[in-house]
């Protein structure tokens, strides 16, 4: 809470009034999977016989995905975290594809009287779905919404020391919930959301973003880990989550296939590292803890998955970082851009094609060109 020694001392947010969450959103009851599914595939050549089994991993958690309760926790540790600072901001939540909708969220900024909000999303990466798309998402609503205020996207963060440290902590946590005897041969499988190549050839501003900026995290992750374990261990990137027709191709391998590789080179144990997810959503309790789970047992191998870094303190203030940092550079400043591993602190404005739309030319909000 704010004391009058943490207001004394409050950093700047101005010109800021308001912070937004913008998240994917996810069902939360069985009537909603459909629904949901229907609005995030839209116009998107998902073919039918892959959401019939998406629909199936809603399902068989109740139809309810953990998603919007992860941001209901997470929004509530955001404003207790800047109270604690003495920044007085209002926090919204909006979601692209489910209800709270950003349109919904932009409608209540503005009766609140909301001017030029920051704009924090909860994907870490380049990519079109984790960057571009909702800056698309932003320029709509505003073409939605008369007199909205302004909405500015804060830089992608998955080199933040805030994204990162939480991973090396959450991996030594998992390794040591491998049985004693095998955890000094265990293997560290990072895990991402699997996107189309095509996707990731035109990912960030030069291409390759997706697949350079999880190389980055992965080798600083795996070499923090190796120095506070004392030792190497193996480490590589696979992918889980993919979906589109089968003749098009995405990033490999699949985590279940390479664990069957793995399991048949002899290695008997390995740590989930799932760097592509900010919190538990339905990619990591589904794809990872039930189907990859099953697969390493009936590979008779030992696994452990880390946790992802959710509410961890240090993600918290990471947004907080990242919005006293925008705010001084939109004042003129030139702020500190954390930033662990040998890529540089993202841009605040995405540059002219960055993430490009493989399908259409839409207008995104948030660019060098908006
Ligand atoms: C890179 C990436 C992230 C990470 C960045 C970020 O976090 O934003 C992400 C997150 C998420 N994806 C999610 C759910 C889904 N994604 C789908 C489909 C797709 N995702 C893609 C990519 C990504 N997706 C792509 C290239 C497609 C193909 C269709 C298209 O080109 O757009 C489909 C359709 C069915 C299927 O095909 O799987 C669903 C249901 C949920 C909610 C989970 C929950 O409910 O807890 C979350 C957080
Ligand atoms: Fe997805």
């Amino acid at each position: 809470m704010s004391t009058p020694e943490a207001l004394a001392q409050a950093p700047s947010v101005a010109p800021y009034d308001a912070l937004l969450l913008l998240s994917f959103g996810g069902p939360e009851k069985p009537d909603d999977v459909v629904p949901f599914l229907e609005n995030v595939t839209r116009g998107r050549g998902i073919p039918r016989e892959r959401l019939v089994e998406v629909g199936e991993h809603y399902f068989g958690f109740g139809g309810r995905s953990p998603i919007n309760d992860q941001n209901r926790a997470l929004l509530k540790e955001i404003r207790a975290d800047l109270a604690a600072a003495g920044i007085d901001l209002p926090v919204y939540w909006g979601n692209r594809n489910w209800d709270p909708y950003l349109r919904d969220a932009v409608e209540e900024m503005k009766r609140d009287g909301v001017q030029r909000a920051a704009v924090f999303t909860t994907s870490a990466y380049s990519s079109y779905s984790s960057c571009r798309q909702y800056r698309e998402n932003l320029a709509d609503v505003a073409l939605e919404v008369p007199d909205a205020p302004r909405l500015e996207r804060l830089r992608q963060y998955y080199n933040h020391p805030g994204f990162v440290e939480p991973f090396v902590d959450a991996t030594l946590d998992a390794l040591a919930r491998l049985p004693e005897e095998l955890r000094e041969e265990a293997q560290l499988v990072f895990v991402t959301h699997s996107i189309p190549t095509a996707m990731n050839d035109t990912s960030g501003r030069d291409g390759g973003a997706y697949l350079a900026q999880h190389l980055s995290v992965m080798a600083e992750v795996a070499s923090r880990v190796e120095a506070a374990a004392g030792r190497e261990f193996a480490h590589e990137l696979v992918y889980c989550s993919r979906s589109g027709a089968p003749h098009v191709p995405w990033l490999e391998p699949d985590v279940n296939d390479r664990l069957e590789e793995l399991a048949a080179e002899g290695v008997r144990a390995v740590v989930m590292v799932p760097i592509g997810f900010v919190s538990d959503h339905m990619e990591v309790v589904y794809d990872l803890d039930t189907e990859a789970m099953a697969t390493a047992a009936k590979l008779g191998m030992a696994a452990t998955r880390a946790s992802t870094p959710g509410t961890d303190p240090r993600f918290v203030a990471l947004v907080r970082d990242l919005l006293v940092e925008r705010a001084a550079q939109e004042r003129g400043r030139q702020p500190r851009r954390a930033a662990l591993g040998d890529l540089p602190a993202g841009p605040d404005l995405c540059a002219v094609g960055c993430c490009a739309n493989l399908r259409e030319s839409r207008p995104a909000a948030c660019g060098v060109d908006s």
